[in-house]
């Protein structure tokens, strides 16, 4: 049955309308009203009045065209980057940096007040970079065929339609000079990019990984058993500086996942390392890691600001991924558990605490609403819980366990205001206090946000 359409839209597609934009919503986009309806208009930032033609009636809300920025925001910049207005990846490059973190701010706030009824919690400004380009260690470039050429590059918003790069202005410097590298090798030997359609054509993904030191790692996804070629674009790579390893991850089927289960290193080594803090991670093709290094250090110091640690705490980490928290609260606690959905991470996660030298973290592989009321009712009492769940939010199963149990302390890391939103009001409701949020902006230039709130079990 077709959705009901909104009782009263005050315009029809096709028509042109002046909109004032008081907020952003998700993916970046301009949010105004117009007698009451809700308009969403890609490009338009909060603060502008502009022009824009309907395209698109929706059951609750209509879709807009900006056609012409009447009066534009203080805020609004010439976005520095030849491909914004194509690429998906940055969705907020015409703010400046300034209003992005603003903008945060406010997004953060409107979740917790209007989502979890929040009107008193003061939200401070988002812990934001000094250099906010250049932060990303990882890229994933599609490959594709563009106007006969093999072309490697990132998607448009919301489809698959290859917009091909030369240079993305967000990854750490030695990225761009590797992808120039590979798209020369893949013209050289005429490697062919993988066609969705046909299933045909050999190579998929490019995956550059890079580290801090300048540091590289390329993984090429390929269609195929095997890629005799690649031996070549090692020997090239070689000679490029801060190189670490080429590998090839096999993925033949048909699925929007990047990476398939094989993974043949083909020269240099299988891991890259990274610092964070004083602890060296290992990483493979394959191992989780958050994207930008610097600011994941100020997300998990204020995380273990929050655990408020002395030294002779229990602590559990639910949702642990590869164990980074876990081992940066390991290091002022008695001991700390993990517990984390995904085995390869969990493995990851144990090398990681081995590699270290900490011994007092040990890392379960169980879903976290399982396994944790299962330790709860061993008898296994933390003094913190912290969790870091991913967009969808904490199981329920998983707050009801922690707030019958009552746990003194938690700490909430989220990458989703929403659904934090939504599950502070459940432990709010379950005899908690939220004391303090700290979002951190861990992406710069798109609309997302970390959060890290903390919780006190009121007596
Ligand atoms: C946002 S990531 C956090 C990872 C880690 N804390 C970090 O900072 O790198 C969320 C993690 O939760 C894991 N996960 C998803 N559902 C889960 C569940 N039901 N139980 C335990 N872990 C889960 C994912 O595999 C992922 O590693």
């Amino acid at each position: 049955m077709a959705k009901k359409k909104f009782q009263a839209f005050p315009f029809q597609v096709g028509q042109r309308i002046d909109l004032p934009i008081h907020a952003l919503g998700e993916g970046g986009v301009g949010i105004g009203r117009f007698e009451g309806a809700a308009v969403f208009v890609p490009g338009a930032l909060p603060g502008e009045t502009v022009r824009v033609r309907i395209r698109y009636l929706a059951s609750r809300y209509a879709q807009a065209e900006l056609e012409k920025i009447l009066q534009p925001s203080p805020q609004r910049i010439e976005p520095p980057c030849p491909y914004d207005a194509r690429c998906g990846g940055c969705q907020l490059q015409h703010l400046s940096y300034e209003g992005q973190l603003e903008v945060k701010r406010r997004q953060v706030a409107d979740c917790l007040e209007r989502i979890g009824g929040f009107e008193n919690i003061a939200v401070p400004p988002v812990m934001g970079m000094e250099e906010p380009w250049q932060y990303r260690n990882k890229a994933a470039f599609p490959a594709a065929t563009r106007g006969g050429e093999a072309a490697l590059g990132f998607y448009a918003t919301g489809s698959h339609d290859l917009v091909p790069v030369d240079a993305c202005m967000i990854q750490q410097p030695p990225c761009n000079a590797v992808l120039s590298a590979v798209k020369a090798w893949m013209r050289e030997r005429n490697i062919t990019p993988y066609d969705e359609k046909t299933r045909q054509g050999r190579l998929r993904h490019v995956l550059i990984r890079t580290n801090r030191r300048g540091e590289f790692m390329v993984t090429l996804v390929i269609n195929c058993q095997r890629l005799p070629e690649a031996a070549a674009l090692g020997e090239q790579l070689r000679g490029l500086e801060g190189f670490v390893g080429l590998a090839l991850n096999v993925n033949r089927e048909a699925t929007n996942a990047i990476l398939g289960r094989e993974i043949i290193s083909v020269c240099g080594a299988p891991t890259l390392a990274e610092q964070l803090d004083e602890l060296t991670f290992s990483l493979s093709p394959a191992s989780f890691f958050q994207v930008n290094p610097l600011q994941t250090e100020q997300l998990y110091q204020t995380a273990l600001s929050f655990a408020g640690l002395k030294g002779d705490e229990l602590v559990f980490d639910a949702y642990c991924g590869i164990g980074s928290i876990s081992l940066f609260l390991a290091r002022r606690a008695r001991e700390v558990i993990g517990v984390e959905i995904v085995r390869a991470a969990v493995e990851d996660a144990r090398d990681n605490a081995r590699s270290n030298g900490i011994r007092n973290a040990s890392f379960i592989c169980a879903k976290a609403e399982e396994e944790i009321p299962r330790l709860l009712q061993d008898n296994r009492r933390p003094d913190v819980v912290v969790v870091d769940p991913p967009r969808k939010g904490c199981d329920a199963a998983l707050l009801q366990a922690i707030s019958q149990a009552r746990i003194p302390r938690l700490v909430y890391v989220s990458c989703n205001p929403s659904t934090l939103a939504r599950d502070l009001k459940l432990l709010c409701g379950q005899g908690y206090t939220l004391q303090k949020v700290q979002p951190v902006d861990l992406f710069p230039q798109t609309m997302h946000v970390e959060t890290v709130a903390s919780l006190q079990l009121e007596l």
